[in-house]
Order: structure tokens, then sequence, then C-alpha cells
């Protein structure tokens, strides 16, 4: 997968080629990255490309001729280059109006041959130049941060996990637990004693069934408690519901 950001800060992407499984994976070329700075694309020697907004306001408004330019940079490079299929290719824009990242999103995006992420900083961008080049926009959540890099960097950290070799078969993306729709169970690791608290001897009794049986209800346990809302719309397996159950129950004594 060829990922390109459209970007003011490229050696902010240094978190995700530099560190990490993501670091390891580019390492190895399981992914290719490259970033490109609208400023080289500035209509002025001065390099601006930000103005203030039309209708007055406070801040600052990145110019659509830069961006276009740095777009179609973008789409040049991954057609020069045959990488992939066009088709198979999308301009994503990171922006707090967009739709919220999900699990689904993530997956949908780790299909893609080449994605190219546009990240806005100031106010935001010309909207002309998003209605014209841009496929969709995709918000991390439902508060404010400073420009597009960091959401940008989230989304390539949790795309990238899903792309085959990336993670170890240590672990693995769909034994994620938003990859099965609910929250993670509790971990532990040596010493078995702690400060005088010790570890559930289930998890050293060396059962696998049991120690299974015991993460997914402790999983649930922790859904429920948390994030009840993400129980309505997913399916039980049997032996969920049994479990779910169990819980409730216990629950209403
Ligand atoms: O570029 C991003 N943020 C920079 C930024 C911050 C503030 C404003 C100005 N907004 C004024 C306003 N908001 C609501 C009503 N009026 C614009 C852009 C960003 C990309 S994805 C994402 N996901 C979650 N949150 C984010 O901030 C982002």
């Amino acid at each position: 997968m060829f990922i390109q950001a459209i970007t003011l800060f490229p050696e902010m992407f240094a978190s995700i080629t530099e560190y990490g499984v993501t670091g390891r994976a580019f390492k190895q070329n399981l992914w290719q990255f490259a970033a490109i700075n609208p400023r080289q694309f500035a209509d002025n020697k001065l390099g601006y490309i930000d103005d203030r907004p039309f209708g007055g306001g406070p801040g600052m408004i990145m110019m659509a001729s830069p961006i276009q330019t740095a777009i179609d940079a973008a789409k040049q490079h991954y057609k020069q280059h045959s990488i992939g299929q066009p088709e198979n290719s999308r301009v994503v824009y990171l922006s707090p109006q967009g739709a919220p990242l999900n699990h689904a999103k993530v997956q949908a995006l780790s299909r893609l041959d080449n994605l190219v992420l546009l990240c806005g900083r100031y106010e935001g961008i010309d909207e002309r130049v998003l209605q014209t080049s841009v496929d969709e926009e995709i918000s991390i959540g439902d508060f404010v941060v400073s420009g597009g890099e960091l959401p940008a960097m989230m989304l390539m950290d949790a795309v990238l996990r899903l792309l085959p070799n990336v993670l170890g078969d240590s672990a693995s993306a769909e034994q994620d637990s938003f990859a099965n729709g609910l929250l993670d169970c509790p971990h532990y690791t040596r010493p078995t004693e702690f400060q005088g608290m010790s570890v559930p001897e289930v998890l050293k009794s060396g059962n696998h069934a049991l120690i299974a049986e015991w993460r997914l209800e402790q999983s649930l346990r922790r859904t429920l408690q948390r994030r009840p809302e993400l129980l309505d719309g997913r399916c039980l397996l049997p032996q969920e519901a049994r479990l779910l159950d169990k819980i409730r129950l216990e629950q209403e004594q």
C-alpha cells in the first residue's frame, strides 16, 4: 500500500515510519510512504499558502491552488509508478467535519492500493478544492486538535495493522478487541505477586479452553460496564450470550 500525506510538517510522520510495528513494516517495504509539502507549490515567492477568510473571522485558511497542485502531484506519483490500480485509490481529507473513524472504515481503507491523506492546518482549507478533489472526509473524534497530521497518523497506524505480515502472529489484528467489537480483557505478566496482589488462578492453569472463556467473560463484563452501547449493535455468539446472561444475572443479585 502506498500512502502519501499532504502536509506542512512532513517530519512529523517519522513517528510512524521510524518507530514500532509500523516502522518495522515500512523498513520491510510492506508499505510505502511519501510526504508532499504544499508550500513548494505556493504561487508567490514568499511561500504563502494561507490567507485571510472571506467574510472575516479568526484565523487563516489554506489556499486552494497549492493544495490542488499537491493532490495532482500525489495522483501523478502513483500513476507514474503504476502502483496498484488507480481506481483502487482514494483522497481522504482529515477534518473535524468528517465521518467518525471506526473499525469498519479502517478495514475498507486497508484494501486500497493508494491512499492520499490531506492534512489541514489553520482553520481549514478552501472549500473549492475539497469539493473537486477529496473523496471523503474523516474525523478521529469529537474533540479539537491543532491539525490533520496526528489524526492522519492514527488512521495510518490502524490501517497498517490490518495489512498482511505487519503484525507478527503474536498480536494478530483479528484478535484485537475492536475487531471483535468488545473491550479487551485484563492482562497480567510476571511477577506473580505485585504489591500483595496476585494473578487470577485460571491464567496459571494451562487450561486454554478455561483461559479463553475467562478472557471472553472479562471482555463482556468490561464492555457491559464501560461501553454497554457497543453490545447493542452486536450479534452474540452462543458462548457470548450465555456468559452475558450469567453476568447480568450476577449483577441483578
Ligand atoms: O485538522 C483537524 N483539526 C484542526 C482544526 C481545528 C480546529 C478547526 C476550527 N474548527 C472550528 C469549529 N469546529 C466546530 C465548529 N467550528 C479546524 C481544524 C482535524 C483533522 S481530523 C480531526 N479529528 C478530530 N478533531 C480534529 O481537530 C481533526
